[in-house]
């Protein structure tokens, strides 16, 4: 089967520069995707987006040129809730990848168990409305019930406007629950201003919440972007992260985000992503947990 990309979609840059900063010794990029490819792993017919295709091949590539060891592989919402293309990768991985799937309340016991089985601990409830059809809470109640029993965690996705009306919902949840891209912050607002209050007190009083502070290039609104040999990219962002990884060092992870879907602005040179990293984690020990310690911990927690 081919696919037509959505129209103006932005594929993934094509040679990444050599990141000057050197990651610890064992880093995760704890927050990536693959794309089908489509010809094997047709994208969902529910989709809002036709991307292009980013193999596990790819992706292992980049993982060795950035210098990191593993991935956490999450299920993207143009896979809808058919999570071969992601279960493929993991089963390619050499035990190297995890995984967080898509499912929905149909799904079987047996199905989990082998999901499982390839390396998938957590399940992504996703909250942004361009991205997904609507699911009803009693729906992902269940679901979040019956997958705690694997010892798996739960991602949420959602905007940062939306985090008032989603929080009695979000803090009964009863696992581990980890926030894609801190919630998706305003960063025009202040760091201490109401809404990132909100969020930093929803990470305060429940010790069971996680973030990622990933993404800085969705969230970055003056840039400058990630090209050209910039060290000092998406400066508008790096408050925000840096008071989330020195906050709550033992609950921050980091991710790419490759091939990073729907950016409609430019594709970042992810070698100077990883470059970014030192700027919102600015001690050995602060990147240390944030590439190392934490997603071991959550993902591999049998090797810790
Ligand atoms: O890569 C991300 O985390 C963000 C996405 C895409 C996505 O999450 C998905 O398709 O599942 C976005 O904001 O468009």
């Amino acid at each position: 089967m081919t696919f037509e990309k959505t129209p103006g979609w932005l594929d993934w840059y094509q040679g990444p520069t050599k990141p000057q900063f050197k990651v610890p010794a064992g880093a995760v990029d704890a927050h990536c995707h693959v794309f089908g490819p489509g010809e094997e792993f047709p994208f969902a017919p529910e989709r809002k987006y036709t991307p292009c295709d980013a193999s596990n091949e790819q992706l292992y590539a980049l993982r060795d040129h950035l210098g990191f060891s593993r991935n956490v592989v999450v299920q993207a919402t143009c896979h809808g809730a058919d999570n071969r293309a992601m279960v493929d990768a993991l089963v390619h991985s050499n035990g190297k990848a995890r995984g967080v799937a898509t499912v929905k309340r149909s799904v079987t016991d047996a199905e989990l168990q082998a999901m499982h089985d390839a390396g998938v601990r957590g399940v992504r409830f996703n909250f942004v409305k361009r991205l997904v059809d609507f699911t009803p809470k009693d729906e992902l109640v269940e679901i979040a019930g019956r997958i705690k029993e694997l010892g798996w965690h739960v991602v949420i996705y959602f905007e940062a406007v939306d985090l008032s009306e989603l929080w009695d919902f979000f803090t009964a949840l009863p696992t581990t629950v980890v926030v894609d891209h801190m919630g998706r912050p305003d960063v025009t607002k202040p760091v201490d201003g109401p809404e990132f209050e909100l969020f930093v007190k929803f990470m305060r009083e429940h010790a069971n919440v996680w973030s990622k502070v990933s993404c800085p290039e969705r969230l970055s609104v003056s840039g400058p972007p990630a090209l050209n040999g910039e060290q000092n990219a998406y400066r508008d962002v790096i408050p925000f992260a840096r008071r989330i990884v020195e906050t709550f060092p033992d609950r921050v992870l980091w991710g790419t985000d490759w091939p990073h879907p729907n950016l409609k602005d430019h594709m970042p040179d992810d070698g100077l992503l990883v470059d970014f990293i030192p700027h919102i984690a600015s001690t050995p020990e602060l990147q240390r947990k944030l590439l190392v310690d934490n997603p071991m911990r959550l993902y591999w927690p049998e090797e810790k």
